[in-house]
C-alpha cells in the first residue's frame, strides 16, 4: 500500500521533535525526561479536484512500540513511497503488516484526520460512526480524566496529589514499582488520609512486584479503597494477574496488552479493566474498535497517551469520546511537557477535557506544524535530521 494513494499530487512531510518534559516522571521503569517524535502531514486532492489534509503523530515509547530510529525509518520509506521520489517499482509498496505501532499510529491518524475533515466530523464522531454498532453511537462532548503523580517521597507525592484535587481532578493515578513495597503503600496510605474519600485512586506498579508483593499490594490497596491496580505483575505472567482479581481492587493490564505480548485469552478473566494506549494499538481507530470489543465481553476500557505531543494527545481525547461511558482517561499528560508543539486545543479543567467540536482533530488547528521536511536526510529536500 501507499499513504494517500487514490489522491492525486499527494505530498507527505515529515517533521522530528524534541520535547523536554517539565520534570523527570518517575515509574518504575526509570525516569521520563523527553519525548522525541515524529508529526506526519498528508495532503493532496481528491479526483474531484477536492483538497485533502491530515495531520498525525508517531511518538515511540519502547516497550511500549517500536523504538526512535525504526519509527523515523518506517516513515522516511512511507514518505519516500508516497511522494514517489523513488522510482517507480516494488520498494514503492510498503507493506502494513510490517509497519510497527508508533508508526502506524501516525499512518492511521493522518487518514483518519484527513477523512474526517472531508465529512467535516469532529475525530470522535467519525470515530464512533465507524466502529459503532449498526446504529451508530454519539461521541461524548467531554472526557473524564485522572491525574498522574509521579514516584518520589511520601511527602511530594501527597502534595502532588492535593495539587490535582484543588485543580479538580477527582480521579488520581500514583505511579509505583520504583521503591520498595512498604514504601509505596506508605505513599497511598498519606495519600488516601490526605484527599479523603472522595476521590478515586488507581496504582501503576509497571509490572514490577513479585506475585508475593502484589499480592501483599492488592490486600492494602483494597483496604485503602482504590479503584483499581495496573500491571501488578509482568506483562507476561497472565496466571499471577488472573489469580489477584477479585480480592476488592480492580485487576488492569497496560503492558500486557500494549506492546510485543499476547494478549491473554480471554482477556475478561484476567483483567477488570484494560489500558489501551492509542500509541502502542497502532492508532486511534483500532482503539476504539478494541475498547468496543472489550464493552461487551464486560471489561472495562481505558485510554491514555504515552507522553505524546500534542496532535497524539488530542487524537487520544478523541478516541476516548468515541468509546461510550468511558471512564476517567490517562489523558491530562500535556502538562507534563515544558513545551509542546501548539497551544493545546484539549486543555484539563476540573478533571475533565472537552472534545474540539471542529472537523477532524481540531480543524486546522495543526496545519502549520510541520514546516519543510528534512526528515531522515529525506528525498523531499535533503537537509539534515532534527529541526530544533
Ligand atoms: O495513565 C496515565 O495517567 C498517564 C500515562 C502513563 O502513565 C504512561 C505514560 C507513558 C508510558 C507509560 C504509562 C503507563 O501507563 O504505564
Ligand atoms: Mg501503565
Amino acid at each position: 500500500m501507499r499513504i494517500g494513494a487514490h489522491l492525486v499530487d499527494r505530498e507527505v512531510r515529515l517533521r522530528e521533535f524534541s520535547l523536554p518534559l517539565r520534570s523527570p516522571l518517575g515509574t518504575a521503569k526509570g525516569e521520563m525526561t523527553e519525548r522525541r517524535g515524529l508529526l506526519v502531514e498528508l495532503r493532496g486532492e481528491l479526483e474531484t479536484g477536492d483538497e485533502v489534509r491530515g495531520v498525525g503523530e508517531a511518538t515511540p515509547l519502547p516497550p511500549w512500540t517500536e523504538g526512535y530510529e525504526e519509527c523515523l525509518a518506517t516513515w522516511v520509506t512511507l514518505r519516500d513511497a508516497a511522494n514517489g521520489t523513488v522510482s517507480d517499482g516494488d520498494e514503492n509498496e510498503v507493506d502494513i503488516d510490517g509497519v510497527p505501532p508508533a508508526a502506524r499510529h501516525a499512518m492511521n491518524l493522518v487518514g483518519a484526520d484527513a477523512s474526517a475533515r472531508y465529512a467535516k466530523r469532529p475525530l470522535a464522531a467519525w470515530l464512533a460512526d465507524r466502529t459503532g454498532d449498526s446504529g451508530g453511537s454519539d461521541a461524548a462532548a467531554e472526557v473524564p480524566v485522572n491525574a498522574t503523580v509521579g514516584d518520589g517521597s511520601v511527602e511530594s507525592t501527597v502534595e502532588e496529589a492535593e495539587s490535582a484535587v484543588v485543580d479538580g481532578f477527582d480521579c488520581l493515578k500514583l505511579k509505583a514499582g520504583a521503591r520498595d513495597l512498604d514504601a509505596d503503600l506508605d505513599r497511598c496510605r498519606a495519600v488516601r488520609e490526605a484527599v479523603g474519600d472522595d476521590v478515586a485512586l488507581r496504582a501503576d506498579a509497571n509490572g514490577a512486584w513479585s506475585r508475593d508483593e502484589a499480592e501483599r499490594a492488592v490486600d492494602a490497596l483494597a483496604a485503602l479503597d482504590f479503584e483499581y491496580v495496573e500491571q501488578p505483575l509482568p506483562a507476561d505472567d497472565h496466571e499471577g494477574l488472573a489469580a489477584l482479581r477479585g480480592r476488592g481492587v480492580g485487576i488492569a493490564l497496560d503492558e500486557s496488552v500494549n506492546g510485543p505480548n499476547t494478549w491473554p485469552d480471554p482477556v475478561r478473566e484476567f483483567a477488570d479493566v484494560v489500558v489501551l494506549k492509542p500509541m502502542a494499538q497502532g492508532g486511534p481507530t483500532r482503539t476504539v474498535s478494541v475498547a468496543r470489543r472489550l464493552r461487551a465481553q464486560g471489561v472495562t476500557p481505558v485510554v491514555t497517551t504515552t507522553v505524546d505531543a500534542v496532535v497524539a494527545r488530542t487524537a487520544a481525547v478523541h478516541a476516548a469520546a468515541a468509546i461510550p461511558n468511558v471512564p476517567a482517561c490517562g489523558l491530562a499528560t500535556g502538562d507534563l511537557l515544558a513545551e509542546d508543539l501548539a497551544a493545546d486545543p484539549v486543555p484539563v479543567e476540573d478533571g475533565r477535557v472537552r472534545v474540539p467540536e471542529g472537523p477532524g482533530l481540531a480543524g486546522d488547528a495543526f496545519d502549520r506544524l510541520v514546516g519543510d521536511d528534512s526528515a531522515g536526510g529525506g528525498s523531499a529536500g535533503g537537509g539534515s535530521v532534527g529541526n530544533d
